[in-house]
C-alpha cells in the first residue's frame, strides 16, 4: 500500500484563508500588513522564492515590497537599508533572503532586524525566546512542519523524532519545536557515523540535508512519518526533495511530496507571522 500524502498546498491554503480573514479585520481598522523582502545579488533560486512570496502576499491582500540590491552592496549599505525598514510604519515584517554574498556577515545582518519585525524568527533574541518556550515568531519552515503534523492528526508526544541536518534555519529549530511537544529528539548531521542506524529508529523522520534523493528505503522504519524539507534539483534539473519518494512510498505511513509539501507551508507561515506582527502593533 502506498503512503498517505501530506498535502502542503492544501493545508497551506486552509491556513492562508484564515490569515486572509485577519488581513480584512486589520484593514477595517486602517492597517494593511506589510512585508519587506531584501534580496542581495542575483541568485536564481532566491529570485524564484522571492517572487512566490510576493505573489502570496498579494493574494491575501497584504502589501509587499521587494528591495533588490546589487551583488556588490557593502555590509554597511545593507545594514543602513535594514535600519530604514526598522523605522518604517508601513512595514511590519522584514525578511532578508539567505544566503547573502560571502563578503557580508549574515549574523550581523540578522541581528540588525528589529525583533518585532523578525518574521523569519532568525534573530538571536527570537531564537532565545523560542528555546525558552516564550512567545515569539517561530522560524517559518519548522513552524510549517509543525502545522503539517497537526493538521494531519499525527501524534508527537512520546514519539522518537530524528532530524537529519542541524542548520540554524531548519534542523536545529525543528528539533526544538518537536521537543516542546514532548517528542524524544535525536539530531544527526554530516559527522554522524552509520546514519541509517539512527534514522531507522524514527517514528517521525525529518530530512533537511540539501541532497537530492538522499534518504532511501534503508533509512526508514515501516510506518514512520517522513517529512521532506529538501528543495533540490536532480540531474535533469527537476525539483526534488531529500527523500527518494519512490523508494520510501509504501514504507512510510505518511510522506510529504516535493513540490507541494513543506515549501508552500514556509510561505504560509511567513504570511501568518507578518499578520501577527501587524496585529501586535495595533495591540501596543
Ligand atoms: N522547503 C522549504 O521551505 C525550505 C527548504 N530548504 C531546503 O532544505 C534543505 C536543507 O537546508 P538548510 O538546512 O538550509 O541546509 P544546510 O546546508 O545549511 O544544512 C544541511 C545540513 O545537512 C547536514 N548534512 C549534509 N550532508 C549530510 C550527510 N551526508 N549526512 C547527514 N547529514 C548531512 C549538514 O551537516 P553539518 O552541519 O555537519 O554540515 C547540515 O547540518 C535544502 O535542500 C534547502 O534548499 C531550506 C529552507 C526552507
Ligand atoms: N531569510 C530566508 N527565509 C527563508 O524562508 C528562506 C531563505 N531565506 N532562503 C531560502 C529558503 C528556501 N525557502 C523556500 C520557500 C518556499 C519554497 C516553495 O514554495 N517551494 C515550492 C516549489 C517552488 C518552485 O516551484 O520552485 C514547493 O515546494 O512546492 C521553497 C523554499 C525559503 N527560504
Amino acid at each position: 500500500m502506498s503512503s498517505a500524502i501530506i498535502n502542503g498546498k492544501e493545508i497551506g491554503q486552509e491556513i492562508r484563508n484564515a490569515v486572509a480573514e485577519r488581513v480584512i479585520r486589520l484593514k477595517e481598522r486602517g492597517l494593511t500588513p506589510g512585508l519587506a523582502v531584501v534580496l542581495v545579488g542575483d541568485n536564481q533560486a532566491s529570485a524564484t522564492y522571492v517572487r512566490n512570496k510576493q505573489k502570496s502576499c498579494e493574494a491575501i491582500g497584504m502589501f509587499s515590497e521587494l528591495i533588490k540590491l546589487p551583488e556588490e552592496t557593502t555590509q554597511e549599505e545593507l545594514l543602513a537599508q535594514i535600519q530604514r525598514l526598522n523605522q518604517r510604519e508601513d512595514i511590519h515584517g522584514i525578511l532578508v533572503q539567505l544566503p547573502l554574498p560571502k563578503h557580508i556577515d549574515e549574523d550581523t545582518v540578522i541581528a540588525t532586524i528589529a525583533v518585532e519585525k523578525d518574521v523569519d524568527g532568525f534573530s538571536p533574541v527570537s531564537v532565545g525566546k523560542m528555546m525558552l518556550g516564550q512567545e515569539t515568531f517561530l522560524p517559518c519552515t519548522p513552524f510549517g512542519v509543525m502545522k503539517l503534523l497537526e493538521y494531519s492528526g499525527i501524534e508527537i508526544a512520546g514519539k522518537h523524532a530524528v532530524i537529519v541536518g542541524r542548520s540554524h534555519i531548519v534542523g536545529k529549530p525543528m528539533g526544538q519545536l518537536l521537543l516542546q511537544k514532548d517528542a524524544t529528539v535525536t539530531y544527526t548531521h554530516s559527522k554522524t557515523p552509520d546514519l541509517p542506524s539512527f534514522t531507522k529508529q524514527a517514528d517521525i523522520l525529518i530530512a533537511a540535508v540539501g541532497r537530492a534523493n538522499f534518504i532511501t528505503k534503508e533509512h526508514v522504519k515501516e510506518g514512520a512519518v517522513v517529512i521532506d524539507v529538501g528543495i533540490n534539483r536532480d540531474d535533469n534539473n527537476k525539483l526534488c526533495g531529500d527523500v527518494n519518494f519512490v523508494e520510501v512510498d509504501g514504507i512510510a505511513s505518511h510522506i510529504t511530496p516535493v513540490p507541494g509539501g513543506v515549501g508552500p507551508m514556509t510561505i504560509t507561515m511567513l504570511l501568518f507571522n507578518t499578520v501577527q506582527a501587524a496585529e501586535n502593533k495595533l495591540a501596543q
